[in-house]
């Protein structure tokens, strides 16, 4: 524990072990280096010293309502410092320092460390040990807001409800005529000599979507089970043909090798009437699908996901502390699929647009009600997609959109107004926008070096394949592009990713013996780390266990049961009794994942979750594996949803026991009224806390506004800055500060009045004695992005320029302060206790003399 001691001269200081303390350094700098750097640098020699506080004092005295100290040296020599002792310029510094002070007193009056003891207390401002390269002193402030509220569950299924209602009576009329137009086509594979499953009149089709008996996957692939013998079957979606494959060795033949027959999906949205979905990776084709892919494909590198990996793993853990704070030490009951689709966002949207959220508090907020209405399979939405998919023709003729408009215009706006702060702000963040945005330059490549060790997410990761773009011309990413791009994570990956977590969850609260030994495997991984409870993206690699459990969840519950192509280039090949069968150029293709993965030929008692079947990776059949697809339309963001499901798994393993609840089904049910692959009654279970003080991460959000006001916090900002301005080496170098943003909310960023924010600027450009070197802003969310817009055309060019906004990216933050001064939450490596802020403030109020002193002058009021 750090402690507050004093030195052989009675020096107070705070210890905070290893050698590392904190003490205000009183003393004039000696040290032939210091001298010369003053010199150099301030122009400080014996002769301009002599002359400039001679200049100071006259011109002082001319002063004559202000009232300092100019027999005082050492309170000259403080302002001429920043000044590098141009009399004239202090002079000026020293009448706008005290004309600050008369002028609010609210925030100066009276200024003692006794009065904002709290401030101290609550950690919000400190000084890290050590100085940086140049000597300067390391101010931290922590402004981010605490919020531990969870208020509880709102469910939001009028809409919902009401959506159905109106499918019931709006269609009928139109699903008889269409019934009657499709009854023709019937006789297709009849021609082909290929096996068919007998379609239930296209009416009956339609009105299963909405009665649902069987769920969506399973309609789609009954000719697998129907026909064991065959290398492929044909099957009808409404009026449509589609060929169903049976081997997945002709599966992979067709998404490699022959790769050019198949380079389509299926569903055909257009860009005038669905602009987003239509340019999404998912469902753009041809040309521009070859252009988008390989550019996007750098972005999901294994060095791409390391370095996203920490913004994954700290929006996960935030939400966890949250969720122990909620649990206060007691088991509890929650369905999950609520608690990870709430999670998957508040990754998906850190990782791709730099925005915090928090959807386990802020329930309602946009990004995860856009998203949830974005990835909607079910109800208006999924007829749409079925309609886009098997009667394209019919769905463009009346100009329909897959996707809600405010869900368009949420995301290309979001994005627009996200590319256009960065790019005028120029913020970096190791994210999708800022990979896109390079991607659009043209920077964006696989590292040189690209390190073959980081590729491996676990087994289940597929290759990205390399392809040649064929001519099709140079294709630019316009923000629209981006905005699709950037949409087809949220689409691809969040459901998919949620679905992996319940299943992953459900299998380990039904088998608490595969449970206890992930969480063994987990509890020593534990023991590696720093900090006993941040997983690292290498350490998750390592864990073999976890691996082969998360593999087997994606076999048993495979969360895209069924994935297509389109024909592009007529297709011939043997079946599997040796005739020919030919493909046509337009046909639809289905790939049932699902059923090749519960096919007792690959997997026996394929029912039977077990972890084993993967122990050893060459006794599973590849061409059988398929989770993320395969060939060079596989899934671009398997390594991504592999480090999240296990990122999250080891965080929930750590902290919790996963118990069935008395409300989850076992065996589980799943809800065939669904498009995905989900649970008909939830993921209830019951969530006992192991040892929830051990384990909850330490709170970044400081900032409590009920207790600590704004005046306070920059009350105490100031104090230690007069404090920093007291040490003769600091008057020097410096200071630089770090402005830790974690977790500002919008309610901290409305008591940033129009007022304050101008007192604020006036102060820290044209009042404060420092020579302030640079200011680094940290963990800095969409907010304050926004909120430092409407400031920037305020600040001064000198103050802009030594600005700096470093997100998450700790490297950038260390091209500026070297890792050894910095505390591992910020990249660095300085590892000693923390900055005790109790003790911080008491060491201060051992200054008391001196602040006193310090508030005793100033220019008189009307009364002295
Ligand atoms: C457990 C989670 C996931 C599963 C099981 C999954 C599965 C799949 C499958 C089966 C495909 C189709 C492959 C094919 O047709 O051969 C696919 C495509 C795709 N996935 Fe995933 N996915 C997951 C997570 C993600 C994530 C996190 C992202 C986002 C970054 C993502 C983005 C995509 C995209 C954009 C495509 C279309 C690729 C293309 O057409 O070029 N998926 N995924």
């Amino acid at each position: 524990m750090a402690s507050l001691k004093f030195d052989d001269n009675n020096v107070p200081y705070l210890d905070l072990g290893d050698g590392y303390r904190i003490a205000l350094e009183g003393d004039e700098y000696t040290d032939a280096k210091a001298k010369e750097k003053a010199a150099r640098e301030l122009r400080e020699t014996p002769d301009v010293v002599e002359q400039s506080l001679q200049e100071l004092r006259s011109l002082l005295q001319e002063e004559k309502t202000l009232y300092v100290p100019m027999d005082n040296d050492a309170f000259m020599i403080k302002f001429l410092r920043p000044c590098k002792y141009y009399a004239q310029s202090a002079f000026e510094l020293i009448k706008r320092y005290y004309r600050f002070r008369s002028k609010h007193p609210d925030l100066c009056d009276e200024l003692y460390p006794a009065s904002v003891k709290h401030v101290y207390a609550e950690g919000l401002v400190h000084f890290l040990p050590l100085r940086d390269q140049h000597g300067s002193r390391i101010l931290v402030l922590e402004c981010g807001i605490a919020n531990n509220s969870f208020p509880k569950k709102q469910v939001r299924l009028v809409s919902f409800v009401f959506s159905k209602m109106f499918l019931l009576w709006a269609l009928p009329l139109a699903l008889y005529l269409l019934y009657r137009w499709s009854i023709a086509t019937y006789d297709y594979f009849e021609k082909r000599n290929v096996p068919y499953v007998k379609p239930v009149p296209f009416f009956g089709q339609v009105l299963s979507f909405f009665t649902q008996g069987r769920h969506a996957v399973d309609v789609a692939s009954e000719g697998y089970r129907m026909f064991p013998n065959t290398r492929i079957s044909g099957v009808f979606t409404l009026r449509t043909p589609a060929y169903l494959v049976h081997d997945p060795t002709l599966y992979k033949q067709m998404a490699t090798k022959d790769f050019d027959h198949f380079t389509d999906h299926v569903t055909d949205f257009r860009i005038e009437t669905d602009p987003i979905l239509a340019r999404s990776l998912f469902f753009t084709n041809g040309a521009h699908w070859r252009h988008h892919r390989s550019g996007l494909s750098p972005a999901f590198t294994g060095s791409k996901m390391r370095s996203m990996f920490g913004l994954l793993s700290k929006s996960a853990g935030d939400a966890m502390g949250r969720l122990l704070v909620f649990a206060d030490g007691k088991p509890f009951t929650m369905e999950l699929r609520d608690l990870y689709s709430r999670l998957g966002n508040d990754v998906m949207t850190s990782i791709s647009f730099g925005v915090e959220v928090d959807s386990l508090t802020d329930r309602d907020n946009e990004f995860f009600l856009k998203g949830k209405r974005l990835a909607q399979i079910d109800g208006l939405p999924g007829l749409k997609f079925l309609m886009a998919t098997t009667i394209p023709r019919v769905f463009h003729f009346f100009r329909l959109s897959g996707m809600y408009k405010d869900v368009n215009d949420f995301y290309t706006d979001a994005v627009a107004r996200n590319i256009q702060l960065r790019e005028t702000n120029r913020i970096t963040r190791p994210d999708f926008i800022h990979l896109l945005l390079q991607a659009r330059k043209n920077t964006l490549g696989a590292e040189k070096h690209e390190d073959e060790a980081l590729q491996d997410a676990g087994f289940s990761t597929v290759k990205e394949h390399a392809f040649e773009q064929k001519g099709e011309g140079k294709m630019s990413w316009a923000d629209i592009d981006i905005a699709g791009a950037a949409a087809s994570f949220f689409f691809g990956g969040i459901e998919t990713t949620t679905t992996l977590l319940c299943f992953t969850s459900y299998e380990l609260a039904v088998n608490p013996d595969i449970q206890d030994r992930l969480r063994a495997e987990i509890d020593e991984q534990r023991e590696s780390l720093a900090d006993g409870r941040t997983p690292t993206y290498e350490v998750l690699q390592k864990m073999k266990y976890l691996d082969m459990v998360v593999s087997e969840a994606l076999r048993r519950w495979t969360p895209l049961g069924l994935t297509n192509r389109k024909c592009t280039k007529n297709y011939t090949f043997t079946n599997t009794d040796g005739s020919r069968v030919t493909i046509e150029r337009g046909q639809n293709i289905s790939i049932p994942l699902k059923y090749f993965h519960l096919d007792e030929k690959f997997y026996p008692d394929p029912l039977r979750f077990d972890p084993e079947r993967f122990a050893d990776p060459n006794n599973i059949n590849q061409d059988a594996y398929v989770p993320f697809g395969t060939g060079l339309r596989n899934c671009i963001g398997s390594r991504l949803a592999l480090m999240q499901a296990k990122c999250i798994l080891f965080y929930m393993l750590s902290n919790f026991i996963i118990k069935p609840d008395t409300k989850l089904t076992i065996p589980i049910v799943i809800d065939e009224t669904s498009a995905g692959l989900n649970a008909k009654h939830g993921f209830w279970m019951n969530l006992v806390p192991r040892s929830a003080v051990l384990f909850l991460p330490t709170p970044t959000e400081k900032w409590k506004p009920s207790k600590v006001s704004l005046t306070d916090l920059f009350r105490a900002v100031q104090l230690a800055l007069e404090a920093g301005m007291y040490e003769p080496r600091t008057q020097l170098n410096g200071a630089v500060v770090i402005l830790d943003m974690e977790g500002l909310a919008l309610s901290q960023i409305m008591q940033f009045t129009p007022k304050f924010a101008a007192m604020a600027l006036d102060w820290i450009q044209q009042c404060t004695a420092m020579r302030l070197k640079s200011v680094h802003i940290v963990n800095n969310s969409y907010l304050f992005n926004m909120l430092f817009a409407i400031f920037k055309p305020f600040l001064s060019e000198k103050l802009r320029k030594r600005l700096f906004f470093h997100q998450k990216d700790w490297n950038s933050l260390m091209s500026h302060v070297e890792a050894k001064c910095l505390r591992p939450k910020y990249g660095g490596t300085l590892e000693c206790l923390e900055t005790d802020g109790m003790l911080l403030g008491e060491m201060f109020e051992l200054y008391h003399k001196e602040y006193e002193l310090a508030n005793s002058f100033g220019y008189l009021k009307k009364q002295d």
